[in-house]
Formats: structure tokens, C-alpha cells, sequence
């Protein structure tokens, strides 16, 4: 069984992600695959050189994130670009991680941890879909905390995603992150306890 889980930036993903992990979920990393496929002299690394170019680069060659990031959020256009490039490796590896797993585990839950799971139309890639969302004054806050982003770089990120408030409507399951830890670990269990009940949860 595939799950997809999504939010915005900083809603709380990985942290519902590890507390999945904690119960015997298996996670794919959209955000660490995707920095897989852009790896030195990789197919993504050379797509990237060809249409971004040198600057996006560091002198040893590894993909200068940062500039890479600064270009792409704040210009769409440049980001569709970059999404048009790399999606479908990205894809490519999550489907063929899954594989894998599912040959040494044929009935575990494979995560799909995946900030644009609804941009990128992969709903139709899983059978359930979990949203994890915050207000955004609170999303806003915690990006600038963790990332140590001003405001300004934080609202850009924000707004280069669909509105949280949209993603939700896509949710078979919601997780609110803006109580404690403890109260989104009791939101887990519920959720975790449905995907494993044979009555509650219809495998198809
Ligand atoms: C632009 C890049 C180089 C910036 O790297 P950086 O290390 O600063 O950020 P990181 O990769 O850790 O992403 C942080 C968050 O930004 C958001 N984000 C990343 N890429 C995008 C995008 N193309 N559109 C909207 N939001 C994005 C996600 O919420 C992600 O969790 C990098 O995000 C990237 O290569 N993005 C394109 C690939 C992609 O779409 N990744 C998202 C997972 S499919
Ligand atoms: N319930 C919570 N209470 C307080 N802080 C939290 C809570 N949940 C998450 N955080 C903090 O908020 C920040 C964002 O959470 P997290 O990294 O899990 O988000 P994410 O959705 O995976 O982000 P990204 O889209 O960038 O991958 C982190 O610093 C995390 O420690």
C-alpha cells in the first residue's frame, strides 16, 4: 500500500514522517531523491547545467542549492523549468525504491513523503492521501525559525505551492501540527490504526 503524505513547506511532514517511521511505515523522501537525481554527472545534473548553467554550480561541481533555490523562487517560470526537468526522475526513483521494497515486504505501507504530491498530479500514483497542515502564520513562523529565513524569502517559498487550504481538500486523512508533538503522535495513531484494520480501512 502506497500513502502519499503532503502539506505546504514546513507544515510538519518529516516529523509525521519519522513518527510513520517509528510504527513500521517504510518512507520515501521526495525532497532526498530529488537531491539524488541532481547528483555530480547524474542525467538530472546535466539537464540542470544545460538549461540553468554554470552559476547554479560550485566550482567542484556539486549543484549550488542556494542559487539554484534564489532563481527559482522568485520566478515561476524558472521553476516550472526546473520542475519540468527533474519530476519525472524523481518519479522515476520513487517508483523503483517502491519496488524494491515491496519485494522484501509485499504487505508493509510504503510512504510517500512528497511536498508536491497535488502540484505534481501523483495523487493518482497512491491509494490514500494524508495532508498535514498549520495556519500559515504559524507555517511562516517555523519556515523562517528552521531554514533562518527572512519573512519576505519565507512568503516567496510559501507562495510558490498551492494554498494549504486547497491541498486539504484532496485529504483522505488531516493532521493538524499546530498543538504539541504529543497531540499530532495521538493524530498518527488514529490514522495508523486505520491503514492497518482490515475493517476500517478498505485495501482495494
Ligand atoms: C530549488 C532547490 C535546489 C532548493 O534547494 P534547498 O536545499 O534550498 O531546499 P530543499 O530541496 O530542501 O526543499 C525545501 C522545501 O522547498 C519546497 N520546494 C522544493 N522545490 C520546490 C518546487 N519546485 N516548487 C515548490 N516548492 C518546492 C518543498 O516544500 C521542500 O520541502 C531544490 O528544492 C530543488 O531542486 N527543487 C526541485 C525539485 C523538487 O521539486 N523538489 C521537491 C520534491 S518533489
Ligand atoms: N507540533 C510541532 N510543534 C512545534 N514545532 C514543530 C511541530 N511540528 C514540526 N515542528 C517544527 O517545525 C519545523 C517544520 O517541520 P518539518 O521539518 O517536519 O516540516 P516539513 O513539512 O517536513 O518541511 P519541508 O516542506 O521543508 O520538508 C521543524 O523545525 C520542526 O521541528
Amino acid at each position: 500500500m502506497i500513502i502519499g503524505l503532503t502539506g505546504g513547506i514546513a507544515t510538519g511532514k518529516s516529523t509525521v514522517s519519522r513518527m510513520l517511521a517509528e510504527r513500521g511505515a517504510h518512507i520515501i523522501d521526495a525532497d532526498k531523491v530529488a537531491r539524488e537525481v541532481v547528483e555530480p554527472h547524474t542525467e538530472g545534473w546535466h539537464r540542470i547545467r544545460v538549461r540553468f548553467g554554470e552559476e547554479v554550480f560550485h566550482p567542484d561541481g556539486t549543484l549550488d542549492r542556494q542559487a539554484l533555490g534564489a532563481r527559482v523562487f522568485r520566478n515561476a517560470e524558472a521553476r516550472e523549468t526546473l520542475n519540468r526537468l527533474l519530476h519525472p526522475l524523481i518519479v522515476e526513483r520513487m517508483q523503483k525504491l517502491t519496488e524494491q521494497r515491496r519485494k522484501c515486504d509485499p504487505d508493509g505501507i510504503v510512504i510517500w513523503d512528497t511536498p508536491l504530491l497535488i502540484e505534481g498530479n501523483l495523487t493518482k500514483s497512491v491509494e490514500k492521501v494524508i495532508v498535514v497542515y498549520v495556519p500559515e502564520s504559524l507555517q511562516l513562523q517555523r519556515l523562517m525559525a528552521r531554514d533562518g529565513l527572512s519573512e519576505e524569502e519565507a512568503r516567496r517559498r510559501v507562495a510558490s505551492q498551492l494554498p494549504i487550504e486547497v491541498k486539504k481538500r484532496f485529504a483522505d486523512f488531516l493532521i493538524d501540527n499546530s498543538g504539541s508533538l504529543a497531540e499530532t503522535e495521538r493524530q498518527v495513531d488514529q490514522i495508523w490504526k486505520l491503514l492497518n484494520s482490515k475493517n476500517g480501512y478498505d485495501r482495494r
